[in-house]
């Protein structure tokens, strides 16, 4: 049943459709689109969303793959709440919201992954250690990076762990705004995203 806020079958939401708070992290939608795609997800995939913010992926990939199961990890309450408000207004039933610290939080979580994001979780080289012991064979992990000691941070952790078919891609996006009389280009933070994949 699609949600009647977004009843396309595309990802893509407007930023502005979802419940936001200030000064919680929402990943804006051109860059959303770029993870989702580096995901590869299957129609049954398990994702755990590690950092999950306002929630934008786990609710443009509980849309996606009704089929599939989203465990969103938060460690902040206010934002694990926000996150269950804006799955609610979508109408998204596949979430399950774990609130705690990763990677410490990740043994409560029952059901192994096959696809990890990692978007602002911190500390990254023991998150992305953690992770990969939960990863069976083919699984894939994706993680973004802001600045460049993430980058290196993710990049010498994927090197450690052996991680296959590794690609990077950093994101230049312009959207056009409103300026007082003006048409203008406005940038929209670049970032890094990062993939691996586990292969025994
Ligand atoms: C960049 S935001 C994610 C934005 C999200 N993808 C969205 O679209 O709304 C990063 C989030 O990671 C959370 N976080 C940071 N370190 C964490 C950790 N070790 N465990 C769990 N959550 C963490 C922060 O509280 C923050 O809400």
């Amino acid at each position: 049943m699609p949600s009647q806020l977004w009843p396309y079958v595309t990802p893509g939401i407007p930023d502005e459709f979802f419940e936001h708070l200030p000064g919680i992290p929402l990943t804006q939608r051109e860059i959303r689109l770029l993870l989702i795609s580096q995901l590869r997800l299957e129609p049954d995939s398990v994702l755990w969303d590690i950092g999950a913010g306002t929630g934008t992926i786990p609710v443009e990939v509980g849309l996606l793959c009704p089929k599939g199961q989203i465990i969103a990890v938060e460690r902040d309450e206010e934002v694990a709440n926000l996150i269950k408000r804006n799955c609610d207004r979508f109408d998204v039933k596949n979430v399950e919201i774990v609130e705690g610290s990763a990677p410490e939080c990740l043994h409560n979580i029952k059901t192994a992954p096959h696809r990890v994001c990692i978007e602002g979780g911190r500390p990254i080289q023991e998150i992305l250690q953690a992770v990969w012991q939960y990863l069976p064979s083919s699984g894939r992990v994706i993680a973004t990076a802001s600045n460049l000691e993430s980058l290196y941070a993710i990049s010498q952790s994927f090197s450690q762990l052996q991680a296959r078919n590794i690609e990077v891609v950093q994101s230049a996006v312009n959207r056009l705004e409103t300026r007082g009389f003006s048409q203008t280009f406005a940038a929209v933070d670049p970032i890094f995203i990062l993939s691996g994949e586990k292969l025994d």
